[in-house]
């Protein structure tokens, strides 16, 4: 079998209201023709992209230096079959099977395109598609928006994908003949008698055709490996004094001594607090509500808490997880641990599931077993959005 790829590019997209045509607009760094280039690249022989006589320009200025197969390029025609066949007729002699892709699928992995080509390997013609998930309706359009009309079957029914494989020649003829407009090669083919094989597509195999699916194909080509992802972590300590009760979390608990501070001496807050403008590396509690500026005097924990997640939220994070540990003798921090996660995660906008607070002792070792303060450590996941 020897593959070349025809990659049509030829569309003026004028469902994506872009300023260059789609395929050349960047998405995670590079131009969407360039993304489409580079995934089919290393399953193929040879690729003919068919681009419009108008973006000679903007097909130059593709950065090919990553697709060690050759690159032949021709005009296409006004309708997408049309682009087809000027792309067939380009293919490099030796070829024996097709595999025809919308240069706008700029998301297509290397799994679809194998399974297109395995199943080439027994049949005329292969395609990806998905089952159809959703219920289907039927609607209109009436005065007060649109209406549902009725329930259409849905068993039976796919989403057609690119890329779509065929043996060269059976391709060939079928387009030969076709003389109406067509959705894709596999509605040409199966006209045409051929038997199209369907494999398993994927959701993330989209096509660019309206402006929001920018957005999703760059999550998409960004991947893990560029996924911005901070941990941070603090560390504090109070001492006790005099007094009934401790602040831990924003809870308050009855106890026989307080914790000493500048503030209400809430050691857990603090601690987290100080974990999130680490995962930042926007420096720490004390360098934004300095102990020696007066008006910080008892003040209530949670306005440095809500501080450094506002600082998060503004420097482009939101907050995965946080998980808390605090290290006393006493209290008892088992009975009040969910009720500090509800009051931790209220403020940090958070769900209670994404909120740890669990405690040890220091088997009376240490300051922290011979009673004299609380200590606490937390880690905080800051994740890049
Ligand atoms: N005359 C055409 C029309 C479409 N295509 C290509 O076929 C693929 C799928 O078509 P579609 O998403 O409909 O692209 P456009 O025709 O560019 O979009 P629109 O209909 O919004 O103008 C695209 O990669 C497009 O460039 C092509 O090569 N030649
Ligand atoms: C070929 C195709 O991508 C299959 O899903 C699709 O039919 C072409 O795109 P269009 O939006 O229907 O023009």
């Amino acid at each position: 079998m020897q593959l070349t790829a025809i990659v049509v590019a030829a569309g003026r997209g004028t469902r994506a209201r872009t300023q260059k045509p789609k395929q050349y607009e960047h998405v995670a760094g590079r131009p969407v023709l360039e993304w489409t280039l580079r995934a089919l690249a290393p399953q193929v022989a040879a690729i003919v992209v068919v681009r419009h006589p108008d973006d000679a320009r903007l097909f130059e200025a593709l950065d090919l230096s990553a697709i060690h197969v050759p690159v032949i390029d021709v005009n296409g025609a006004d309708s997408r079959d049309g682009s087809v066949r000027a792309g067939l007729e380009a293919v490099p002699e030796g070829t024996t099977h097709v595999l025809i892709h919308d240069g706008a699928r700029c998301c297509v992995t290397p799994a679809v395109v194998d399974r297109v080509i395995k199943a080439l390997h027994s049949n005329p013609a292969a395609a990806p598609a998905l089952p159809v998930t959703d219920a289907l309706w039927t609607g209109d359009d009436s005065t007060e928006g649109p209406r549902v009309t009725g329930i259409q079957d849905r068993s039976g029914l796919y989403r057609a994908q690119t890329p779509q494989g065929f043996e060269l020649t059976a391709i060939r003829a079928a387009h030969a003949a076709r003389t109406r407009p067509a959705a894709d090669d596999v509605e040409v083919a199966r006209d045409h008698g051929l038997d199209v094989a369907i494999v398993e597509g994927d959701d993330n195999n989209i096509k660019i055709t309206h402006p929001e699916d920018f957005a999703r194909a760059h999550h998409l080509l960004k991947g893990p490996a560029h996924m911005d992802i901070r941990l941070g972590n603090g560390y504090d300590v109070h001492r006790f004094g005099p007094g009934d009760h401790v602040i831990l979390c924003g809870v308050k608990i009855p106890h026989d001594r307080a914790l000493q501070g500048h503030s209400d001496a809430d050691v857990g807050m603090h601690t987290v607090t100080d974990a999130i403008y680490g995962a930042l590396a926007e420096g720490d509690i004390g360098q934004h509500f300095p102990p020696s500026d007066p008006q910080w005097k008892g003040a209530a924990s949670e306005i440095f808490l809500r501080h450094a997640v506002e600082l998060a939220r503004d420097r482009g994070y939101r907050i995965g997880n946080v998980d808390c540990t605090l290290v006393c003798e006493m209290p008892k921090i088992g009975p009040h641990s969910v009720a500090m996660r509800t009051e931790m995660a209220r403020l940090m906008g958070l769900e209670l599931g994404q909120v740890s607070v669990k405690a040890t002792t220091s088997e009376e070792l240490g300051f922290t077993g011979r009673k004299e303060g609380i200590a606490c450590i937390a880690t905080v996941t800051l994740i890049g959005q």
